[in-house]
């Protein structure tokens, strides 16, 4: 999988040199690339902003970097899917992020400011497939916390970054529930025991358990989640929850 990040603050990036998505860069399994748009500046200052057309408080990120480093990341009939951080966008999802895993390039414009020039994005579009997205109902100062939490939520789902596929499996949003609480030894802490079916040996019990801590626990924190739910997916067991 190919990913470019454009971006005025490319430090703010640096966490993608970690852990295993810097494995996976290492690795040649991610061909990750982040850009200062700033690159694509020719004034002294490098400025990437202006006033807002119609006046308001801030300032707008203006288009014509943005249409430089796009001719110049985008020369030829590839395209990526551009994924525009934006409090207005589309709640990134979990599906989303499977969806987004399947992709072979994707390409992260990172807003600052009051936002980047529409233009920008309605350009864009004309050119290949984009989309605006959020990761959630609050306001950050610009786009970049967002593209990271989005890069980690697609790129463990790459076959080959998450080093134990298995991890996979029973993950919280996965099957529409959350995921049941983990524990691990010392048997006892602070007063505190694991529950002892999980020390029983019997998987069948430990199946059982887990599932139903996983609908007690979206019950609890997430109904919305069980009310989309299938009921096929439900078992009689389960409905009695
Ligand atoms: N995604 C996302 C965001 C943002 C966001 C994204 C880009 C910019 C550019 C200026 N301010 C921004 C906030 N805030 N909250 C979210 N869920």
């Amino acid at each position: 999988m190919k990913i470019d990040v454009v971006t005025v603050f490319p430090e703010y990036l640096a966490p993608l040199d970690l852990s295993l998505i810097g494995r996976a860069r290492e690795r040649g399994m991610l061909d990750l690339n982040v850009h200062d748009l700033r690159r694509w500046t020719h004034d002294v200052h490098h400025s990437v902003d202006g006033a807002p057309a119609g006046g308001g408080a801030g300032m707008v990120m203006k288009p014509q970097p943005w249409g430089e480093c796009f001719d110049e990341l985008i020369p030829g009939e590839a395209k990526p899917h551009l994924l525009v951080t934006s409090p207005a966008g589309r709640p990134f999802t979990q599906a989303m992020a499977h969806d987004l895993a399947a992709e072979p390039w994707l390409m992260f414009a990172c807003g600052r400011y009051e936002g980047i020039d529409q233009r920008v994005v309605d350009y864009a579009a004309e050119r290949m497939e984009v989309t605006e997205v959020s990761i959630g109902d609050y306001v950050l100062f610009g786009g970049e916390v967002a593209v990271l939490a989005i890069i980690e939520a697609v790129t463990r789902l790459v076959p080959g970054v998450l080093g134990n596929a298995a991890s996979l499996d029973d993950e919280s949003h996965n099957a529409g529930v959350l995921e049941a609480p983990a524990y691990t030894r010392p048997a006892e802490w602070r007063g505190h025991e694991i529950p002892p079916v999980l020390l029983s040996g019997d998987h069948g019990k430990v199946d059982r358990w887990r599932r139903e801590q996983a609908l007690l626990r979206t019950a609890r924190a997430r109904p919305d989640l069980l009310a989309r739910l299938d009921p096929g997916s439900l078992d009689k067991r389960d409905r009695l929850l």
